[in-house]
């Protein structure tokens, strides 16, 4: 990973070129006050030189000028801190939401969270503090070595002197920095990685171990960061030491003594007391720089994660124009003609290295009919939902709606097309009608009662403590499974898509639930091109037509009694579900006594 954070901050460059030329030059000024302290001290222990109030004002007016700008370079750095956080934040939300839905779920929504905002924050930070403090540690000895070569030579060798032994001493120290560094933030990391992990799989985890051993992977994170603060610490703590007490005051104040007394360099006092003035601060004005060179290398990660992200390549969509696309039909009207859904020797697999997951599907799902993808576990049913949803794109084949392939849909065509119901149902902070509303923000109150009504969710939302208004979300209200995806439903009722793709959509219901999600779902579905992949067999025997998956390929399809005719892999995964319906906890059938 490259450690250079400087390109992506290039949005901002003005204005933190601005900053660290602000902060440069109230160091120089900064510097010019103590010059002149320096004068106004000679010419009151020498006599005949002139009264010191000159000099002293042009010190206090260049302290209160240097004290200006560093605010001023604070105040601009801070500005650009702030605009270049909204900037890449929304460069970064625009840009995943361009992505495939299948990238975004590999890459991991904690993932692209924790860069969308620790990694943003962390060039925030760098930015705001860093950029001025850098200006400063870079021109305040730069400028320092310049008054004392204008005042004597001799005091300018004497401090660089001082100055270029405590940088070797810190080079040493710095020896492998760089792969300290990373070392060291990678620890860090994986510590961060192991708590969050703790904390959510804390419910799943206790249940098995009661706490005890929960800690096990976070310990040892803990540990390894520890081990790797303690080899950091021995390879470079005495030379670090060392370095510090060189770069400190008082080394550069003896050797500026020492010049003064010994080569008559200090025969002119007033010289020589400017030269210790200014000169005294000089290698201490460094160590900023080197402690920076942390942040500079944290910011470099953060803005390598950030420039991955931006550089993963956005879904393909049609050039912008007239699309020979379907259209939807108007709001409510049933299936509109043509939309056919056709799957052409479709072939897809997740990574060029990785095997097909589906391999050579060639089907028709006539518009208007319900189709249920059925298979064993890893068959391939829920890559299919995701196919036609384009959360993936096929890389072999394709899929065409009425005739038009997915991917010359423009993505808000598609979406008016198709409807989506998932078995993990999401609802969003807000309230439970805006929930409703997701897609349709401007649908009358009526039509949200409508829906949440067709999909049998209006009782149970009327009984919460706001109705339609009480708070969804993670923070909201807590609804069970088969609650939410009432909501969910009621949500696909009012989209009013012509076709509708359900990944197992009553996964979460319970035998409560069953009915009245079976029964929202069934007015979901009159009507429309439905795909639905279901592990209940028995929601899904009224089918028009069940396809059967196995391994990728598509080995049945019939109606339920055909397949059971045929008496192959669907006849065994019905006997097996019907074998699995009889069984209680405990190992009892149905109707056998306990
Ligand atoms: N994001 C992914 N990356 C890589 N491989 C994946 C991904 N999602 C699924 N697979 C693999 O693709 C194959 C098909 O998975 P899929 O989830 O489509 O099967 P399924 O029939 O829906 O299974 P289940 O009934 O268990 O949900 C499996 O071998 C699975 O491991």
């Amino acid at each position: 990973m490259s450690a250079a954070p400087w390109p992506i901050l290039a949005p901002v460059r003005g204005r933190i070129g601005v900053a660290m030329a602000l902060s440069g030059l109230s160091a120089v000024l900064a510097l010019a006050a103590l010059v002149l302290i320096a004068a106004a001290v000679a010419r009151l222990l020498i006599a005949g030189t002139g009264g010191p109030w000159l000099p002293v004002g042009l010190a206090a007016g260049c302290t209160v000028a240097a004290i200006g700008l560093r605010l001023a370079a604070f105040g601009q750095s801070h500005r650009a801190a702030f605009r270049l956080e909204l900037l890449l934040r929304r460069r970064l939300a625009a840009h995943v939401a361009t992505l495939p839905m299948g990238r975004v779920q590999r890459i991991g929504p904690a993932a692209i969270a924790k860069v969308m905002q620790d990694d943003v924050k962390a060039l925030h930070v760098f930015v705001a503090d860093a950029t001025p403090l850098y200006a400063r540690a870079v021109v305040m000895p730069a400028a320092t070595a310049v008054a004392l070569v204008v005042l004597d030579w001799r005091f300018a060798a004497a401090a660089l002197a001082v100055a270029a032994a405590g940088i070797a001493v810190m080079a040493v120290a710095m020896r492998d920095g760089g792969a300290l560094i990373r070392a060291y933030h990678a620890a860090r990391e994986r510590v961060s990685a192991a708590v969050i992990e703790f904390v959510q799989a804390m419910p799943v985890v206790r249940t098995f171990d009661a706490g005890h051993d929960s800690f096990g992977r976070y310990q040892r994170a803990l540990d390894a960061y520890l081990a790797m603060l303690v080899l950091w610490y021995r390879r470079s703590a005495l030379a670090a030491r060392a370095s510090l007490a060189i770069l400190a005051p008082l080394p550069t104040l003896a050797a500026l003594l020492a010049v003064g007394l010994w080569t008559g360099a200090g025969d002119d006092q007033g010289r020589w007391l400017a030269a210790l003035l200014t000169g005294t601060g000089m290698a201490e004005a460094m160590m900023p720089a080197m402690a920076l060179r942390d942040m500079v290398a944290r910011a470099g990660l953060a803005a390598a994660r950030i420039a991955e992200i931006v550089a993963e390549p956005p879904m393909a969509v049609p050039e912008p124009g007239p699309t020979p696309g379907p259209d939807p039909g108007p709001a409510g009207q049933a299936v509109p003609q043509g939309l056919d859904l056709c799957f052409q020797t479709v072939g897809f697999r997740y990574a060029a290295d990785e095997p097909p997951v589906i391999e050579d599907l060639s089907v028709t799902i006539p518009a208007g009919s319900v189709t249920a993808l059925v298979g064993p576990s890893g068959a391939g049913k829920s890559t299919i939902a995701a196919l036609l949803c384009r959360f993936h794109d096929v890389t072999a084949g394709r899929i065409t709606i009425g005739g038009v392939d997915l991917r010359d849909l423009p993505p808000e065509r598609l979406a008016e097309l198709v409807g989506f119901v998932f078995q993990d149902s999401f609802l969003f902070a807000g309230s439970i009608a805006d929930n409703i509303r997701l897609g349709r923000p401007d649908a009358p109150m009526t039509a949200v009662i409508d829906a949440a009504r067709a999909a049998r969710a209006d009782d149970f939302i009327r009984q919460l403590p706001q109705g339609y208004d009480t708070p969804a979300g993670d923070r909201g209200v807590f609804l069970s499974g088969g609650e939410r995806q009432r909501i969910t439903i009621a949500r696909a009722l009012l989209l009013d898509r012509p076709i509708l793709v359900l990944d197992e959509p009553t996964a979460f219901a319970d035998t409560e639930n069953e009915a009245a999600l079976m029964a929202g779902l069934a007015a979901l579905m009159r009507g429309r091109t439905v795909i639905v992949v279901a592990h209940r067999l028995s929601t899904i025997r009224d089918a028009d037509r069940i396809l059967v998956l196995d391994r990728g390929r598509l080995v049945e399809a019939g109606s339920h009694v055909a397949l059971l005719d045929e008496n192959g892999l669907y006849a065994r995964l019905w006997r097996a579900h019907e074998r699995a319906r009889g069984w209680t906890i405990g190992g009892h059938r149905h109707g056998e006594p306990a």
